[in-house]
């Protein structure tokens, strides 16, 4: 695609998006900048090809696609900062926000507060990290004034390591929690799994591969096989077998009242960031 493709923070998020653009192919690394307030945590970037700076303005000038990767309290001190070292305030950017809570509105006013761009657009996304391993999911909402070639571009970017779907920008708190803090969730789930193992003997190493494999595999089976995970889950439990004994003492811990109250309590503290 001939376009350069900026990053402002490139964090642990961002670095995710950019494993996953440069992994598939989708997008050139000599065409992807990124800016942040210390060149050297940008290295792995350089080192793949990207070029990097520490100022903002840099990549704003060089860039008509930009994603802020910064923690959602930096917006206001990222969006200064172009304005500080820019060339070219008026010129035409898309900008892709991964800043979690923050609203297209809320972006859209800072951006008109620091910049005084001749036409902004702005995309407001809720990635996950899997996206750095091509196994992610990356929920968008557009404004009025993204064209819908812009959003076939940014579901190509990112659709090719995460799949990528437009929705209402009211789910993006609901969705946002599952989606970007869920991996967390699951990755405790995953090492609570081994040490069960562990415990009844299982080797660490074996135990951890293991309990990821069948993590990933129940979920492909849920996606792939169309049933409800309720329906999914009885093919595996014989009745007075090992499976609903393990079942039981899930439900005596709330195993699933406490998945709950771990979604609503992210959603929550994602419409606090965004205030
Ligand atoms: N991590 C996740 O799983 C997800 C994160 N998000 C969102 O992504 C965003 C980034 O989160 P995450 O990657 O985890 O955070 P990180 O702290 O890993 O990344 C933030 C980056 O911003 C850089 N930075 C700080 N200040 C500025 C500035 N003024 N200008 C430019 N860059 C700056 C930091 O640089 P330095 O390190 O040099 O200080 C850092 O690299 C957040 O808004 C978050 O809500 C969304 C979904 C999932
Ligand atoms: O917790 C965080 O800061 C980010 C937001 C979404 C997922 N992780």
């Amino acid at each position: 695609m001939n376009f350069n493709l900026g990053f402002i923070g490139g964090g642990n998020m961002s670095t995710a998006i950019f494993n996953g653009i440069i992994k598939s192919n989708v997008h050139p690394p000599s065409k992807i900048w990124v800016s942040g307030p210390h060149i050297e945590h940008l290295k792995y970037w350089t080192e793949n090809g990207a070029t990097a700076t520490i100022e903002n303005g840099v990549v704003f000038d060089n860039c008509e696609i930009i994603f802020l990767g910064v923690k959602p309290d930096k917006l206001d001190t990222a969006l200064k900062t172009i304005n500080k070292t820019t060339k070219n305030l008026t010129k035409k950017v898309l900008f892709v926000s991964m800043l979690a809570g923050k609203s297209i509105d809320t972006i859209q006013k800072a951006i008109t507060c620091y910049l005084s761009c001749a036409s902004i657009s702005v995309v407001r996304i809720m990635p996950n990290t899997p996206m750095a391993v091509g196994a992610g999911i990356c929920i968008y909402t557009p404004d009025s004034t993204v064209s819908d070639t812009e959003c076939h571009i940014i579901e190509t970017l990112l659709g090719s390591s995460a799949l990528c779907e437009k929705v209402p920008e009211n789910l993006m708190g609901s969705l946002g929690a599952l989606i970007g803090c869920g991996p967390a969730f699951m990755y405790l789930v995953i090492e609570a799994l081994a040490d069960g193992a562990v415990k009844q003997g299982a080797p660490r190493a074996l135990a951890l591969r293991h309990a990821a494999q069948m993590v990933a595999g129940s979920g492909q089976m849920v996606l792939k096989s169309g049933k409800h995970p309720g329906l999914l889950k009885d093919e595996v439990c014989s009745p007075g077998g090992s499976t609903i004994c393990g079942i039981s003492a899930l439900e005596n811990g709330s195993l699933r009242a406490t998945m709950i109250n771990a979604v609503e309590a992210a959603t929550h503290r994602t419409k606090e960031l965004g205030k």
